[in-house]
């Protein structure tokens, strides 16, 4: 007898094994990654989504925090072929719902084909087909949790220093921030300011940036009201810059607009080309909202499987953005470069105006 349930928008229960035990729901997504499930299930992006791996062993080299991008697991729960004793320990501990045997490909397949799509768990020794199936009917579409941004965001200001001797100020609005993408800037000297995700200008004008940097995060783009005033409020003033969800905030707040795919893209071996120089990297990525009309910027990068837009570019407004994720963790460090490009944007604008 199973003692796990998944249940699936399009009528499906799928019976599994409980690794760590509750009831919960979320929008149904998955991962091709082979790696870096620790870094994944703490990414704030994977709010109110269930993660699904691919790849059929998850676990192998343990749990170490140390390689989480935030201080809690983050989607509402985990499925995957087979989970060790270390993840599912991890998961039960965080009351987070986990489940494993079952035919991770069968789920996978029917995303792909049928779209993201909500879906429901029931796991444990009581658990029935009727409990997922109850929690599937009361998940709601991504694009209804307009605050989601509270769920994910830090409530104060906190300030991560950089090394001595480079003099950089990076504001950086938490959407659900990925930790690396703060280590990614300090590394390179920064300091970094990370502000509440409804900060208001003032906060922002308080910190003095050479750079407004929006971050990644969780749901609906559109949702993110006072990001995309600050962005507003700051274009052609302070330069630009963001990842993934931050690139969709920053092109909606000025003037573009973004539009939900079928299914995202979901993997770290997602192959991106700069329009400018012919190359071609591998790229993390997790999103499954994607810049539609990109107002006044310029489309420097393209997924090569589908013509999607990647990154974006503006010299008169001085902007840079990418919709994968250059901090890697999970994923190859092709394009660790990025947050080079962002310093050297943050002082030589700065040169410019002090001319
Ligand atoms: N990784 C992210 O920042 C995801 C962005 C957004 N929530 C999307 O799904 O498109």
């Amino acid at each position: 007898m199973s003692d796990a349930y998944i249940a699936l928008a399009d009528g499906r229960v799928l019976e599994a094994r409980a690794r760590a035990p509750g009831r919960t729901r979320g929008e149904l997504v998955f991962t091709t990654a082979y790696t870096g499930y620790e870094e994944s299930l703490t990414d704030p992006s994977y709010a109110e989504q269930i993660l699904t791996f691919s790849y059929p062993l998850i676990g192998n080299y343990g749990v170490r925090s140390e390689r989480f991008e935030s201080e809690s697991v983050q989607p509402r729960a985990a499925i995957a072929r087979e989970l060790t004793d270390d993840v599912a320990d991890w998961l039960a501990g965080e009351d987070v719902p986990a489940v494993d045997h079952v035919d991770t490909r069968e789920i996978v397949t029917t995303v792909r084909e049928e779209g993201a799509m909500a879906c429901g768990i029931a796991a444990g020794p009581d658990a029935t087909a009727e409990d997922a199936v109850a929690e599937m009917e009361a998940c709601k579409p991504m694009s209804d949790h307009v605050d989601i941004g509270a769920q994910v965001s830090v409530t104060e200001p906190t300030v991560h220093e950089g090394a001595d001797g480079v003099d950089v100020d990076v504001a950086l609005l938490d959407c659900g921030a990925k930790g690396s993408i703060i280590s990614s800037l300090t590394d390179r000297g920064a300091d970094v300011h990370v502000l509440p995700y409804d900060a208001t200008p003032e906060d922002v004008a308080a910190v003095e940036p050479d750079v407004l940097f929006v971050s990644n995060g969780p749901g609906d783009p559109e949702n993110f009201v006072a990001a995309q005033e600050v962005v507003d409020e700051f274009a052609g003033e302070v330069p630009l810059a963001g990842i993934c969800l931050g690139q969709q905030v920053i092109t909606s707040a000025l003037g573009g607009s973004t539009e939900k795919m079928a299914f995202g893209h979901r993997g770290v071996n997602q192959p991106v080309k700069d329009l400018r120089t012919d190359k071609v990297v591998m790229t993390t990525q997790n999103h499954g909202y994607t810049v539609d009309d990109t107002g006044p910027l310029e489309v420097t990068q393209v997924n090569v499987n589908d013509d999607t837009v990647e990154g974006l570019d503006s010299d008169e407004l001085d902007v840079i953005t990418r919709q994968y994720h250059p901090e890697a963790n999970p994923g190859p460090h092709d394009s660790l470069g990025f947050f080079d490009e962002v310093l050297d944007l943050a002082t030589s604008s700065r040169r410019v105006a002090a001319d």
